[in-house]
This record gives C-alpha cells, sequence and structure tokens, in this order.
C-alpha cells in the first residue's frame, strides 16, 4: 500500500470516530465509540478526558482493522474536536484534575456575569470576537482554577496544562511531547486575540489564567509532531474545531460560503475571508482556518447549543422513541405540529441571543397534543433556530444566502431537510458524504502532508448527493416562525438569581 492514505479522528461531544480516506476521498474503513455523558447537577456537563483518549485509541484501532492498513500506510493523520471543552491536567502523571468541562456546562455563568459587569467586559467582545459566555473555555478553566485544591499555584508554576480535546489528543499520541492547539480551537476560548492570533494578555489577566498552563497557538496545517502507540511514527498534520474541519471538509474556501452542522448542537458558518468581521447581532467572530505560514481565513458563526441533543432526550430521556432514526417516522405520523412549539433552551440560548437565564419551553399545549407533535416541534425547532443565524448572518455580512450546504448526523433525516428548505426560503445542498467533519480534518492534514496538492484539488473532488427546495404550503411559513419567535420570548428570563447561583 502506498504512503497516499490519510486519517481522520473526529472527538465530538457524543462520539469519537476515526476514519481512512485514500486520495480520492473515499472511506476505506471507520469505527466508532460513544463515551459518557456525566451531568453531575443540572447545567452541568462533563466528560471523563482519559475514557474518551481510550477511546480515540480504541477508534483508531478499528479504523485501521476495517479499512485493512497498518499505521504505516498512513501519510498522515489529523484531529477535529468537539471545541472548548476543557481539560486541565498534570503532565507528570498524564491524570486530569477534573472532569472536562463541556461546551454545554452552565456552571460559570455567574462568573461571566460578574466579568461582564467589571470594567474590561468590553475588551472580550473587542479582542476575542467571542461574548463573555459559560461556552467558552476560559471561564471553564478560570473555575477548574478556583475549584481544585491547589491547582492555581501548581498551574502558575507550569505544573498543570490547559487543553481543549485537540490539545489532549495530540499530547497523549505524542506520548506527552507536544503541548499544542490549533488557531480555530484557541479562538473559541475567550483568550486569543483575534489579529495577533496570540494569547491576548489582557484577555488573560482579567480572567485569571496564567499563560504558563496554555499550549502554543499553531495553524490548522502543519507538522506538529509524530504518534506513538496505535498510530506509531505518522506524522500529526492537521487540528481544527470540528466546525471549521467542517466548514473545510464543505470546501467552503471562499469569502461567501457557508454550511450548517447538525449534531449535538447546529453550528452555522460563514467564511468571510482574510479580515475578521465583527457582530452586532449575536454572532461569533472565529477563525475559519489557517493552513500553515499562510494569513487566516476567518468566519463569522451561529452557534446553536440544542439540536440532535433533543432526539437523544426524546430516546433516552423521555423514552419516547427507541432510536434516533424514529423521530422521523413519529413526525409524519400527524400533518403538523398541533400548535406545539418547544424552545430548547436546555443550556440557556446561544445564538443570537446569548440569554443564559432562559431555559426550556414546551408551549401551546393542549390535550390533542401527541408524542408525534412532539416529534414535529423539536424538528421544527431546529429550522427555526437555523432561521434565526441565518437572519443576523445576513444582518451582519450583508450577505443573503441562496443556498445552504448541510452535514452531520442530523441530516439523515429528509423531513428536517424539507422543514430546513420551507423555514429558510433556501436551496439545502447535502453532500454524499454527510462525515464532512471527519473530511476536513483529512483534506487539512493531507494538504500539509503533500497528499492533495491545493485547495483546487479539493474542490475539484466535492460530491453532491441530494437537495431540498422550499415547498409552498407546507405549513411551514410566517406564521409558525412568529409563534416559534413569541415562545422565544416566554423562555428568557425563567432562571432567577438564586436559581443561577445554585447552577439549575
Ligand atoms: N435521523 C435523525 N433525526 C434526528 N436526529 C438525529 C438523527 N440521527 C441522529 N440524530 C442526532 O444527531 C446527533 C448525532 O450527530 P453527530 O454528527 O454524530 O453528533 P456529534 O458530533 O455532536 O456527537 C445525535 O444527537 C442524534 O440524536
Ligand atoms: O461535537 P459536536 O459536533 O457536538 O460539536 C460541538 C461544538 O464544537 C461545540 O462548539
Amino acid at each position: 500500500m502506498s504512503q497516499r492514505l490519510v486519517a481522520a479522528i473526529d472527538q465530538g461531544t457524543t462520539s469519537t470516530r476515526c476514519m481512512v480516506f485514500d486520495a480520492a476521498g473515499t472511506v476505506l474503513g471507520s469505527h466508532q465509540r460513544e463515551h459518557r455523558q456525566l451531568l453531575p447537577r443540572p447545567g452541568w456537563v462533563e466528560h471523563d478526558a482519559v475514557e474518551i483518549w481510550a477511546r480515540v485509541q480504541e477508534v483508531v484501532a478499528g479504523g485501521l482493522r476495517n479499512a485493512g492498513v497498518d499505521a504505516a500506510d498512513l501519510a498522515a493523520v489529523g484531529i477535529a474536536n468537539q471545541r472548548e471543552t476543557t481539560v486541565v491536567w498534570d503532565p507528570a502523571t498524564g491524570r486530569p484534575v477534573h472532569n472536562a468541562l463541556v461546551w454545554q456546562d452552565t456552571r460559570t455563568e455567574p462568573l461571566c456575569a460578574e466579568l461582564a459587569a467589571g470594567p474590561g467586559r468590553d475588551r472580550f467582545a473587542r479582542d476575542t470576537g467571542l461574548p463573555l459566555a459559560s461556552y467558552f473555555s476560559g471561564p471553564k478553566i478560570r473555575w477548574l482554577l478556583d475549584h481544585v485544591p491547589g491547582a492555581r499555584e501548581r498551574a502558575e508554576r507550569g505544573e498543570l496544562l490547559f487543553g481543549t480535546l485537540d490539545t489532549w489528543i495530540i499530547w497523549n499520541l505524542t506520548g506527552g511531547a507536544v503541548h499544542v492547539t490549533d488557531v480555530t480551537n484557541a479562538s473559541r476560548t475567550l483568550l486569543m486575540n483575534l489579529r495577533t492570533l496570540d494569547w491576548d494578555e489582557g484577555a488573560l489577566s482579567a480572567m485569571g489564567v496564567p499563560r504558563a498552563m496554555l499550549p502554543e497557538i499553531r495553524s490548522s496545517a502543519e507538522v506538529y509532531g509524530r504518534a506513538c502507540g496505535v498510530l506509531e511514527g505518522v506524522p500529526i498534520t492537521a487540528a481544527l474545531g470540528d466546525q471549521q474541519a467542517a466548514l473545510f471538509g464543505q470546501a467552503c474556501f471562499s469569502a461567501g460560503e457557508a454550511k450548517s452542522t447538525y449534531g449535538t448542537g447546529a453550528f452555522l458558518m460563514l467564511n468571510t475571508g482574510r479580515e475578521p468581521v465583527p457582530s452586532a447581532h449575536g454572532l461569533l467572530t472565529t477563525v475559519g482556518f489557517r493552513l500553515g505560514g499562510e494569513p487566516a481565513v476567518y468566519a463569522l458563526e451561529g452557534s446553536i447549543a440544542n439540536t440532535g441533543s433533543l432526539t437523544r432526550w426524546l430516546r433516552d430521556g423521555l423514552g419516547v422513541i427507541g432510536g434516533a432514526a424514529e423521530i422521523e417516522t413519529l413526525a409524519r405520523s400527524v400533518p403538523d405540529n398541533g400548535g406545539l412549539y418547544l424552545v430548547p433552551a436546555f443550556s440557556g440560548l446561544f445564538a443570537p441571543h446569548w440569554s443564559p437565564d432562559a431555559r426550556g419551553i414546551l408551549a401551546g399545549l393542549t390535550g390533542f397534543a401527541r408524542h408525534g407533535h412532539l416529534a414535529r416541534a423539536v424538528l421544527e425547532a431546529t429550522a427555526y433556530q437555523t432561521r434565526e443565524v441565518m437572519d443576523a448572518m445576513a444582518l451582519d455580512s450583508g450577505l443573503r444566502l441562496e443556498s445552504l450546504r448541510v452535514d452531520g448526523g442530523m441530516t439523515a433525516n429528509d423531513l428536517l431537510m424539507q422543514m430546513l428548505a420551507d423555514v429558510l426560503g433556501v436551496r439545502i445542498a447535502r453532500p454524499e458524504m454527510t462525515e464532512t467533519t471527519c473530511l476536513g480534518a483529512a483534506y487539512a492534514a493531507g494538504l500539509a502532508a503533500g497528499v492533495w496538492p491545493d485547495l483546487d484539488a479539493l474542490r475539484a473532488g466535492r460530491r453532491h448527493g441530494a437537495a431540498w427546495t422550499p415547498e409552498p404550503g407546507t405549513g411551514l411559513g410566517a406564521r409558525q416562525y412568529r409563534k416559534y419567535r413569541k415562545a422565544v420570548e416566554l423562555a428568557k428570563g425563567w432562571l432567577d438569581e438564586d436559581d443561577v447561583i445554585e447552577g439549575i
């Protein structure tokens, strides 16, 4: 076997997968494993980083086995990862000092509110492109330093390291030799300056995070080091936050190209080119990718916290469905939502509202409501939330999208695809290969390793799958969107101050 194969590891919120690609972008083999969601209190979400590292090794071994190849056949490996989720560990033992705090975790809301009331409040939006919200890594690091005994002193002495999942995986893959992050992951910490692409001293001191524990920020596609163990000798040549990896995998290389990924949450991202575009309408300014020494490419993002997680909630929380695919059958068992509107503010509302004090609401309940209506309300909530961020994007960028490229686990749902077309009023395009997160990590890794010569070669390899266009008269029009927006207003401000302190 020639060394033209590339492996990608996608470490997501609910599962980790590995895929092996050939130079035509065809998947030769893959493997996937879920990990535990630890929910110690309402609003708190944790992962065991040691368990995740074990899953990474298992899926890599399984992916290679299913592809019928060895590590020696790989030209490179690339990593895509759930962003913001925060690990702090002791490099002497390789053990985390606490479970990882997951991006959905809301425990740092009081801290964010305190910082937002302080003198440095505007610096974060101006310098990092992000609102002060519990979503991002900075407040999570601060929480760990404040709550794990002795952690702050040890971090200041450089005896503890911080990383998002890219950093944790690269550190482990290299046997503890390499402590780096990529610029897309660093852009989600509230600690990186968007223009210098380095840690921002002002943000660090306002957040109370010592620089000694932070990884070096590198580009998204370059050689970080060589792996040992399960990927013995393979160069690690890409790391991207999973949403940026999907942007790359959808070949949104030029300004004006956009994608929306539907997994646990949904993330609409628009490539805005070589200048960061500040948002006045509740979006994030973030780094899309940076290839080696080339200038960074920026993006505007609308992050939605809960979409696919609602399907999971119907399955695991309520027992309404037995498997994710059943939500479509259940939703199709009724002609419409029966007047039900679900605002899934399980972690407050992210873009474009950034309302930490909102909580979920099921509005319009009558005795007529059945499980089928709930299934529809869940799917429609994904479409309405996308509409909110798409409208904000048009205001911020002056650009009206005519077509949206979609991907992620939830796009297997054809009914949802039609709902998106109807609610957004645009063409929805699903590629043949919907695992674009893995594909993007593989593209970036393969570019750095010379498997593909340039972006044009990647663009030419894109394979179209299916498309949906708006169908008038489906009952998903202006009136339904207005009702959803009305329900959003009811969900806001639900938490009282003492609830926030209790972390509910
Ligand atoms: N047919 C479906 N309809 C609706 N939701 C689905 C469907 N299939 C999977 N999902 C949801 O999509 C998510 C899985 O997508 P994935 O892209 O693997 O997510 P992540 O990367 O966030 O772990 C799960 O939350 C699951 O509940
Ligand atoms: O792992 P996913 O696909 O749920 O994506 C999570 C995002 O990166 C959070 O910002």
